[in-house]
């Protein structure tokens, strides 16, 4: 999306690259990469033109707490404006950043908040709106802190579901999806989990020379957890900048650490993953997180495939950094493998809704439900065509991040139905009370 004309009158802030960042979500782009993009131009090193370390933090986390909360603030927002579909969309970001800063971030007064956001108004539209932005604010403030409480969400709500879905920002098919797959008390469970700030998932290269002593020090920091049987998990804010008195980025440089979503390595950890068979054949390795996951604790991956050349490029890159031998990679759709037979075990973790991972990807609710048959008719696609290529005892381990049963348990059920040749060994799926583990589901299937 185009910036409007006054876009270059505005200094360089925080609140001023995080706004930049949401126009750029509008556009399509994948809210870390429209990060990454602005972040870029961003960098120290450009004198006047530089954000500081604390403030790229800050803009990342304005960022990510507006897409989180993004259907809860325009409905803050629709409370005291009365059309605010109608304002240019930039402007609805401005409006929104303020909401959020009022409401929801902590440490930063009312008073910054508001004077950065007229001062984005006017910049971008001259007067008059920034007039609009801060009677808008100023009205939001009265409100004081009802709109912190669910109750406010309830007014004009068809019943306490559709309130409590605007409550924690999510979209309504998304809270009746959940509420007839799990019934109500678990639909809620996981809508006050996706409006949650994400955990911060570390992984120990367990080849490392020192990878025991990284991980004890990384689960004795302060509420640490321990996940898998290499990682552990700290609660937002949480990150330490050092461990062992080395920066963590100066371990992950030198590949003994890795950061993967908590979620994803317990699944790993309960499909036995690790221990799959080879040569193991990663069908969908996108960028070869799970790939190298499997490489550090030992089992032979022994072909990574997938159908983005952009994701699969990173992978030998990866498995340097890490010290692991990079397996063979290749170019191909999973629906029409390239090859007739595979005689070891396979790994296929699907694309999928992401419905699991929406405190860590806000923008996936954005997206509305109709994308869900053409996920599940790929992800079928996908499963019968491992399923076929599968030989006797070896096994195929299936894996989503997201909540919804018909790209999970509904779709191994149809590939059963499919396959006879085929056993189901073992379901997973993260419990829906966790309090912040990711929703991911995990199938392990065997042909007899
Ligand atoms: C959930 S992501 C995989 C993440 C990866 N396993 C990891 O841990 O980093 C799903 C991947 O499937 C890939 N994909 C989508 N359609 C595909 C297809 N028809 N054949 C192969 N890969 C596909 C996407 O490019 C994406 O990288």
């Amino acid at each position: 999306m185009g910036l409007p004309k006054g876009w270059k009158r505005l200094r360089l802030t925080a609140r001023n690259a995080a706004l930049r960042t949401l126009l750029l979500t509008d556009g399509g782009q994948p809210v870390q990469a429209a990060l990454d993009a602005v972040l870029a131009t961003t960098g120290a090193g450009r004198d006047d033109e530089s954000l500081s370390a604390r403030d790229r933090h800050l803009c990342a986390e304005l960022v990510y707490g507006c897409l989180r909360a993004e259907i809860r603030l325009d409905y803050v927002l629709g409370q005291v404006l009365p059309r605010p579909g109608d304002l240019p969309r930039p402007l609805r970001h401005v409006l929104a950043l303020g909401v959020y800063g009022l409401l929801l971030q902590e440490k930063v007064p009312d008073h910054a908040v508001l004077h950065e956001a007229v001062e984005q108004a006017r910049a971008l539209y001259g007067q008059g709106l920034a007039r609009l932005t801060n009677a808008a604010l100023r009205a939001v403030q009265r409100l004081g802190d009802a709109p912190r409480g669910e109750d406010f969400y309830a007014q004009g709500a068809a019943d306490a579901l559709a309130g409590l879905a605007v409550f924690c920002a999510a979209p309504e098919w998304l809270a009746r999806l959940w509420a007839q797959a799990y019934g109500e008390a678990d639909a809620a469970r996981l809508l006050r989990r996706s409006c949650a700030r994400p955990w911060s998932g570390l992984r120990v290269n367990a080849r490392h020379v020192r990878a025991a002593a990284l991980l004890a020090a990384l689960r004795a920091l302060p509420g640490a957890t321990a996940v898998g049987a290499w990682g552990a998990a700290l609660g937002p804010g949480k990150l330490p900048e050092a461990v062992l008195e080395r920066p963590l980025a100066a371990w992950q440089a030198e590949g003994a650490l890795s950061f993967q979503a908590a979620g994803s390595q317990v699944a790993l950890a309960a499909l036995g993953a690790a221990d799959l068979a080879g040569p193991v054949w990663d069908m969908c390795a996108g960028y070869g997180g799970k790939s190298a996951a499997l490489l550090e604790q030992g089992a032979a991956v022994g072909l990574c495939t997938d159908n983005s050349s952009a994701r699969l490029r990173s992978l030998p890159g990866l498995c340097r950094r890490l010290g692991l031998d990079a397996p063979p990679v290749c170019l191909a759709d999973a629906a029409r493998p390239p090859l007739a037979r595979w005689r070891g075990d396979m790994l296929l973790d699907v694309p999928c809704s992401g419905l699991g991972v929406l405190a860590r990807r806000p923008d996936i609710r954005r997206r509305g439900p109709e994308r869900l048959t053409t996920l599940t008719a790929l992800q079928e696609r996908l499963l019968r065509s491992a399923a076929t290529l599968l030989e006797p005892g070896r096994r195929l381990v299936y894996i989503t991040c997201t909540l919804n049963p018909a790209e999970n348990d509904q779709a191994v059920a149809r590939l059963l139905g499919a396959c006879p040749g085929l056993r189901l060994e073992q379901t997973w799926q993260t419990p829906h009370d966790h309090p912040w583990l990711e929703g991911m589901f995990g199938a392990v299937l065997r042909r007899g």
